[in-house]
């Protein structure tokens, strides 16, 4: 009603028959009208909060049923008496293998396999009853979609009314099937090696440790054996990494094979240990070790390559060869270093006398470290010839002479040196010696200097020999460096950048005894060599064997052909030169021609005037 109508009803209302107007009623008339429409303002306040309340409601219900229907868990909830069914979300059809329709509204016994059921039905009656929530962790699914192994992680509660009644059973299921293997995946990698898929060093350790505790507690014996591939590096490198890791799989597939029921583990590079079982005699340890060097021995064909490697073991016994894991580790080790060092393809157990020698390596580690300070190095130079006689230059080579020892064999203490590293100065003193002796010849000979591997792989060989040259001022194309296939071996490319920058310097690069390597010829064709050096054993033995002679032969019209020259080395006697001249060898360089000795022997032939060196 509008407000003039309703006023002008409450005016007629307060006015009696004579057309009087009493106040009084007016205005009770008028404030009970506002009274009235008060009343009907809050009445419709509350309806409107009352239904923004039910809009929330029905909001929040909404939010939590996609919630609900999308949570990558399944969930479902049952009736707490009936065990009925009454909510399954998505995931859970995925995980039951059935749409909702036939689930909901019914029992397990209606749904489930009888078996299945029962389990279920137990289940929940267990959690009602005790109303305690039910947690089971990684196992398997009872039920659900066949023909897949899914494991899961699932919980049921009890939802009880205001009364403490039991109401619903609600229950969440989580499917961990990828997680769990992704675990174990890391775990197994933790403990594995990549390639070879054999327990890893850190597991080979862990299996150590616990049998010598087993051991030491039953006073049982058990071996340890130390193996390593020889020569697998030389075939990595000529035939390339991946093939390297094919015979590496093939190795360690034929070694765990041959040593099935004991522990086979890959601890490095081509290094392998074995644990052998506890009931293992010492011979049955032996014959084990025979029949693996025997099966990896056997060429192994991978990727149309046919491949040739050998196997060293060493093997050490607990208690009689140690009672820790360090000693026992290390004794294998020096029966594997005499094994390899006797020839390879070996095997070697552990004697207390490896055990002096090893002492005895670490004292003359020791005393090669002060030999360059205390200048017990010398360099003797060895003539090098054309083989009609004529000197053409020296080779430099290393002597170390001990105040008590004597003078030490390089064969010995130039590997030595290799190991702790110490050849990067030793050589750079080697180097700077000759190139200023040579320096201070008359006669533009060339010298030759020897250069091991390590110093290819550490140091700044490069920088060094530029400075030793500027520094002696000896013409580069007079210096001639001797390289063995060791320097190729290993990083390949790096060595040859290297080989390439020193040529550009203008030294002369040969390659030292040519044919002992695995792969000598497949150098010739990667690096333009201006030298090569035929081997000693082949010249010392060209009157004892025909097929050092055709070696021989086979290498000099192999270089011809390239047209590199060659130097035969070990020239001992005048039928041997008379041999080499008739094949057209360029170069001789034996105790025919001169021994190694200090250059004063040797003033007359690099020109200086004998009375002049000795009285000048
Ligand atoms: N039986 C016999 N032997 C002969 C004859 N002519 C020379 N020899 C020996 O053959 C070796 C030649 O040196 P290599 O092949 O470079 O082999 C060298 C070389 O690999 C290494 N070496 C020597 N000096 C150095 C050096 O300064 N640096 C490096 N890295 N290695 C060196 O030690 C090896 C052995 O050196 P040496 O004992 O001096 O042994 C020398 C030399 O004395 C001969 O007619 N008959």
């Amino acid at each position: 009603m509008s407000l003039h109508r309703l006023y002008a009803e409450q005016l007629r209302c307060a006015t009696d028959a004579t057309g009087q107007v009493d106040l009084d009623k007016l205005g009770e008339l008028v404030s009970a009208a506002y009274e009235t429409r008060e009343r009907q303002r809050i009445t419709d306040g509350r309806a409107q909060a009352q239904d923004e309340a039910e809009q929330d409601l029905l909001r929040t219900r909404e939010f939590l049923d996609t919630i609900i229907e999308n949570i990558p868990i399944a969930v479902f909830a049952k009736c707490a008496t009936s065990s009925r069914y009454i909510l399954l979300n998505r995931a859970g059809e995925g995980y039951y293998g059935m749409p909702r329709e036939q689930m909901l509204g019914r029992t397990p016994e209606q749904i489930f396999p009888a078996d299945v059921a029962r389990v279920v039905n137990e289940q929940d009656r267990r959690v009602v009853a005790s109303g305690m929530p039910m947690s089971l962790e990684e196992h398997l699914l009872e039920v659900g979609i066949k023909g897949r192994d899914r494991l899961v992680n699932s919980r049921k509660m009890l939802i009880t009314d205001g009364n403490g009644d039991p109401q619903y059973l609600v229950g969440v299921i989580e499917d961990v099937t990828e997680r769990v293997a992704t675990r174990q995946r890391i775990s197994h990698l933790a403990q594995h090696d990549v390639l070879t898929d054999l327990p890893n060093r850190s597991a080979f350790n862990a299996a150590l440790d616990e049998r010598l505790e087993r051991a030491e507690e039953a006073s049982t014996s058990f071996a340890v054996l130390s193996l390593d591939l020889d020569r697998f590096k030389e075939v990595n490198d000529v035939f390339g990494h991946p093939v390297g890791d094919m015979l590496m799989r093939a190795a360690a597939d034929r070694l765990a094979a041959e040593a099935e029921g004991a522990f086979v583990a890959r601890i490095g590079g081509d290094e392998f240990m074995i644990l052998m079982p506890d009931d293992a005699g010492r011979e049955d340890v032996l014959a084990l070790a025979e029949r693996l060097v025997e099966t990896i021995g056997k060429e192994l064909e991978v990727d149309d390559y046919l491949s040739h490697v050998s196997l060293s073991v060493g093997i050490a016994f607990y208690p009689d060869d140690g009672v820790n894991a360090a000693t026992l580790l290390a004794n294998a080790d020096s029966a594997l270093y005499r094994a390899k060092r006797e020839g390879r393809g070996r095997v070697r157990c552990f004697e207390s006398e490896m055990d002096q020698e090893l002492r005895d390596r670490r004292l003359l580690q020791h005393d090669l470290r002060q030999a360059l300070e205390q200048n017990q190095f010398l360099v003797y130079f060895q003539p090098q010839a054309r083989v009609d006689g004529e000197v053409i230059g020296f080779e430099a080579l290393l002597r170390w002479n001990h105040p008590t020892r004597g003078f030490v064999p390089p064969d010995q203490f130039i590997p030595l040196a290799e190991e702790n590293g110490l050849i990067v100065e030793i050589g750079e003193w080697v180097l700077r010696e000759a190139c200023r002796e040579a320096a201070s010849w008359p006669r533009p000979l060339q010298v030759a200097v020897n250069l091991s591997p390590v110093q290819f792989q550490a140091g700044d060989l490069e920088r060094s020999v530029h400075q030793i040259l500027l520094e002696t001022g000896l013409t580069p194309t007079r210096l001639e460096v001797e390289i063995t296939e060791g320097v190729l071996i290993g990083d390949f490319t790096r060595a040859l950048n290297l080989l390439r920058r020193l040529k550009a310097l203008g030294i002369r690069i040969a390659m030292d005894d040519f044919g002992t390597g695995y792969s000598s010829l497949s150098y010739l064709q990667s690096f333009p060599f201006d030298k090569i050096k035929i081997d000693r054993s082949f010249i010392s033995n060209l009157e004892a064997t025909t097929q050092s002679a055709e070696i021989v032969r086979a290498v000099l019209s192999l270089a011809h052909a390239l047209k590199i020259p060659v130097i035969a080395e070990g020239v001992e006697t005048e039928a041997q030169r008379a041999f080499l001249a008739r094949e057209a060898c360029e170069e001789m360089q034996g105790y025919l021609v001169g021994r190694p000795d200090l250059i004063e022997r040797y003033l007359d032939l690099v020109g200086v005037a004998v009375e002049r060196r000795l009285y000048a």
